[in-house]
């Protein structure tokens, strides 16, 4: 009779096999090439939005092949492994900074390759330091070492050269960024709330925001790279998200709104909606001249205006004509900030807001446990197959057995993004039960959550 490990393992290897073949068929439908490793040109899969099977299978690959390792790897080692993990950034960050990078050097030699001792001439990264990096990255995927001290590029290689994602762009601020992890003990026991330092404060002795705000030059990387973020790992927010059922005349109002890029798209969407965007005063005449040049129409019409406002005071919106009601909508703001100031940002909206307004939370949502279930990975599978991710939404599915909450490493950098936030912000990113106890505490009542291909979802809530 088979021990219990061994069933555990042979469950995770036929539900890998599953996530697997579902991946293979899809591509082969869509008549994508397979996956290589030496490919030099971006996929199909890696550009766009995935088909839902594509990317689900993704992530429960991910996710099967992270729990794989842990269950059959020496738990000292495995943790050892995971202590070390720090030296990852600075070897990425060593094969982005350089000009040329050692990325975009090793990439250009295409499937030739190059030898370590060329790409140390070409970049003036000392040979000794540039071997070991260059393991580190090898042992990542992000270069293959063929024969000795000769490197080929490989389809991660692309990532870190320059265009190739966000990475490139966020190594610039590591140095603000990383070192508050240094000091998680001695940060522990104080609470995550706005009266009290974030590890950023204790390390910098400043707010993370004040610190960027005076390095123009990290500024400048990190609006880069937040852009960046948005465009690879939050893809789905566009094609995703449907609001149709809000009614053919709303006023859309969008808090920390930005440029209010969404807010164009929902606009051109739906004709008969008007949008007000809300940001501090300095942000506003970049948002005008965003929508002067992508949407000049809008602006000649009113349906577009602008509201220089801090979230931090009571709004001071007019109430909304009837035939006009108000939908509020913060995206990407509510992880920045921690808890009380959540609360006030949300009870800030009510003077706005009668009985059954809207309100629409866009963000990174980690996921909880899901209740008692016994979906399979290969239930899930033949359930979302040939089905839009509109259809995909409304069934609800939990995360198939045996996958680790929200997949796991599938979705793990909802989990980084979590504790970033926590070391520079005392902030976190929230669960949709976070959300509900936030909300219910401001007048509000969360409606429901909808998952979006990419880190974050769209939550829905009422004033009651
Ligand atoms: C991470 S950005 C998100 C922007 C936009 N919602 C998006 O998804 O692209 C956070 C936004 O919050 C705005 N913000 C920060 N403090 C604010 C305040 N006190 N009142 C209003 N907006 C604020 C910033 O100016 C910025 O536009």
């Amino acid at each position: 009779m088979d021990s219990p490990s061994a069933m555990e393992l042979d469950t995770l290897l036929s539900s890998l096999i599953t996530a697997i073949s579902a991946l293979k068929t899809s591509m082969e439908t869509q008549g994508f090439p397979p996956f290589r490793s030496d490919d030099l040109t971006p996929h199909p899969l890696d550009a766009g939005i995935p088909d839902p099977v594509s990317f689900y299978a993704r992530r429960a690959i991910v996710g099967l092949c992270q729990q794989i390792t842990i269950l059959v790897q020496d738990p000292a080692e495995r943790s050892l492994v995971d202590h070390f993990r720090f030296v990852i950034p600075g070897c990425l960050a060593a094969a982005t900074e350089t000009s040329p990078s050692i990325a975009e050097t090793v990439l250009a030699a295409g499937s030739e390759g190059i030898s370590l001792k060329e790409v140390s001439e070409k970049t003036g990264v000392d040979a000794i330091k540039l071997r070991s990096i260059s393991r580190m990255l090898a042992n990542g995927g992000y270069l293959k070492e063929v024969s000795v001290g000769h490197v080929v590029p490989t389809r991660l290689t692309r990532s870190l050269a320059p265009g190739g994602g966000p990475v490139v762009e966020m190594n610039g601020i590591i140095p603000g960024y990383a070192p508050p992890a240094t000091i998680v003990p001695q940060v522990l026991h104080m609470p995550s709330d706005a009266l009290h330092p974030t590890a950023f404060e204790e390390f910098f002795k400043t707010p993370f925001f004040s610190w960027l705000e005076n390095n123009p030059l990290e500024l400048k990387r990190f609006h880069r790279g937040m852009t960046e973020i948005e465009n690879h790992l939050d893809k789905g927010i566009l094609v995703d998200v449907h609001l149709d059922d809000l009614g053919p005349a709303i006023t859309l109002v969008d808090i920390g709104a930005g440029h209010g890029g969404l807010v164009m798209q929902f606009l051109k969407r739906h004709p008969g909606w008007k949008a007000i965007l809300q940001d501090r005063a300095e942000v506003i005449p970049e948002a005008r001249q965003f929508w002067q040049d992508n949407m000049p129409e809008a602006l000649d019409t009113g349906r577009i205006s602008f509201l220089p406002h801090s979230f931090f005071e009571p709004t001071p919106l007019p109430p909304a004509p009837e035939d006009y009601p108000y939908v509020f909508l913060i995206k990407a703001v509510l992880h920045n900030w921690p808890d009380d100031t959540v609360k006030l940002m949300l009870q800030n909206l009510v003077p706005a807001a009668p009985p059954g307004t809207k309100l629409l939370i866009v963000n990174f949502t980690p996921s909880i446990p899901d209740g008692a279930h016994s979906l399979t990975v290969e239930d899930f599978f033949k359930k979302i197959k040939g089905k839009s991710m509109r259809e995909v939404q409304k069934l609800s599915l939990p995360v198939p057995m045996p996958l680790n909450v929200g997949f796991g490493a599938g979705a793990e950098y909802v989990s980084n993004i979590d504790v970033l936030m926590m070391l520079l912000l005392n902030s976190r990113a929230r669960t949709t039960e976070d959300f509900k106890e936030l909300l219910e505490s401001t007048s509000w009542r969360l409606e429901g959550s909808t998952q979006l291909r990419g880190a974050s979802s769209v939550l829905r809530a009422y004033r009651v």
